[in-house]
């Protein structure tokens, strides 16, 4: 293998960079040369494939920076479909042009199966990446739980259901957590503490929405910022114990602090979030107002007389309000767990291409007690029909009870989240308030890498 492409595709994270660093590194090792392709899947449909050569002479362009977030080679959610062989060919002899012998998408679960129809041209891997954490299985056979049940009111003719999981261990998980989740959690963590102490003076009770799709794990996780009662998609809010639950938070400590997942859904499985039912391009349903609907609740089944009656806020409207963290869990700096295993997965991903295994995954695993490199096949994540879906949060990881994580819960995270922060991370704050911030304007990377991009000639 001479030359390799890499692309990163879906939502971003902090940690991109650090994994097409990885990559870069590894292939410098193998003397491979390295083309970053702009923008994800959207590159590969545009006839001149913007892309950029990461390591001319073997060495990493100064752009690629493992501590900065987000990716200098842009990402979007353009969709490739597979159905449509001419647009799938007219790729292919693109990246023939480019003489690009294997390609690595680093994404999550939509990407996998964007890389799919590529696969039958080229070989392809998947480095994962997502702050969802919702790449990989709870156990090996997950994938094959799920089924079709016949359903004459859905225009597909079906709905697709999951069998109640399968006991397992935390060493049964593949790809046991994904770079960027990390680093969304520590930002939600602290943005749940900052938002606690004004909830605290002011008597309300705060809402905070976090991402994860249909996921819950970031809403779990962000338990180290201390809420009192956490929501998950995976297990639907029944009003009444909700409330009480509420209640009881109340009279202790006289504020709330919630935090919900986007995703959340109702006893009948509808998404409480869904205000308006817009989708990004590549089909997912674009979350709106999960903490909005929480509030709605409260409000209704509290009511105004009980903040009034305790001279706590004019009204129960008032007394309850909502934030949403949204893109600032996404963006910024890594913390050294999603650097230093983003940029794992990336080298790994090269491996496996030199290695000549085509259409897997790298995965990071954890076994006797700490984390190791993997693989698996892609089409082990995939259903009876093909589809990949989304890991969903392991109920044996969440107490509907008490709204908080349960002892597995607690034991899974403390193996990612231990040693997540590195001393560097903590000095990196330091420059928040140089002068230099208040006079010179932000650097944008795309300017550098807009002067590296090459094209090839689609005549
Ligand atoms: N079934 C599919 N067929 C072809 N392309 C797909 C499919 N699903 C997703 N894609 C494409 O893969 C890319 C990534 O998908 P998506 O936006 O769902 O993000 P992801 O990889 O799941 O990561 P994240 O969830 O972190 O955003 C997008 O460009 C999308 O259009
Ligand atoms: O940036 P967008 O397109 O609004 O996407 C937001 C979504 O992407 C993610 O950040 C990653 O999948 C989700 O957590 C969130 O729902």
């Amino acid at each position: 293998m001479k030359r390799i492409g890499i692309l990163t595709a879906g939502g971003d994270t902090p940690a991109l960079n650090a994994t097409i660093a990885g990559a870069v590194q590894r292939a410098n090792q193998a003397r491979v040369e390295v083309f970053g392709i702009i923008k994800g899947f959207s590159g590969l449909l545009n006839p001149q494939v913007p892309h950029v050569h990461l390591n001319p002479l073997f060495q990493a362009i100064p752009e690629l920076d493992p501590t900065r977030g987000g990716t200098i080679l842009g990402a979007s959610r353009d969709y490739v479909d597979s159905a449509d062989t001419e647009t799938i060919g007219r790729v292919a002899e693109r990246l023939k042009q480019l003489k690009v012998d294997g390609l690595v998408c680093v994404g999550g679960d939509g990407t996998l199966n964007g890389m799919q129809p590529l696969s039958n041209h080229l070989p392809v891997v998947l480095a994962p990446k997502t702050i969802d954490n919702d790449l990989g299985l709870n156990y090996s056979n997950e994938a094959s739980d799920w089924y079709r049940e016949p359903d004459s009111s859905h225009p597909k003719g079906y709905v697709t259901k999951k069998r109640p999981e399968r006991a397992f261990g935390l060493d049964d998980m593949i790809n046991y957590v994904t770079p960027g989740f990390a680093t969304a959690v520590y930002v939600s963590s602290l943005s749940v503490q900052r938002i606690r102490t004004t909830a605290e003076s002011h008597r309300r009770i705060a809402i905070i929405e976090v991402m994860g799709r249909d996921c819950g794990m970031i809403s779990l996780a962000t338990a180290y910022g201390q809420p009192d009662i956490i929501l998950v998609p995976e297990s639907p809010v029944e009003a009444g114990p909700l409330v009480d639950q509420v209640h009881a938070v109340l009279d202790v400590q006289k504020h709330a602090v919630l935090c919900v997942s986007e995703g959340i859904v109702d006893t009948q499985g509808q998404i409480l979030g869904a205000m308006s039912a817009s989708q990004d391009p590549a089909g997912n349903i674009q979350y709106t107002g999960a903490a909005q609907a929480v509030k709605r609740l409260l409000v209704d089944q509290i009511g105004d007389a009980f903040f009034t009656r305790q001279r706590r806020n004019e009204s129960a409207n008032a007394a309850i309000f909502v934030r949403k963290i949204g893109h600032t869990q996404r963006g910024g700096r890594p913390i050294l767990f999603d650097r230093f295993y983003a940029s794992q997965l990336g080298g790994k991903a090269v491996e496996l291409l030199l290695q000549g295994l085509h259409n897997c995954v790298a995965t990071l695993q954890y076994r006797n007690g700490g984390f190791v490199l993997d693989s698996i096949d892609a089409n082990k994540l995939r259903d009876h029909w093909g589809n990949i879906h989304a890991r969903p949060l392991s109920p044996s990881f969440y107490d509907p009870t008490r709204f908080q994580p349960s002892a597995k819960g607690i034991e899974y995270l403390r193996t990612i989240f231990n040693h997540a922060l590195g001393v560097d991370d903590i000095e990196s704050m330091r420059t928040i308030f140089d002068t230099g911030n208040l006079i010179h304007p932000y650097d944008s990377v795309n300017v550098d890498i807009t002067k590296r991009i090459l094209r090839v000639d689609p005549s």
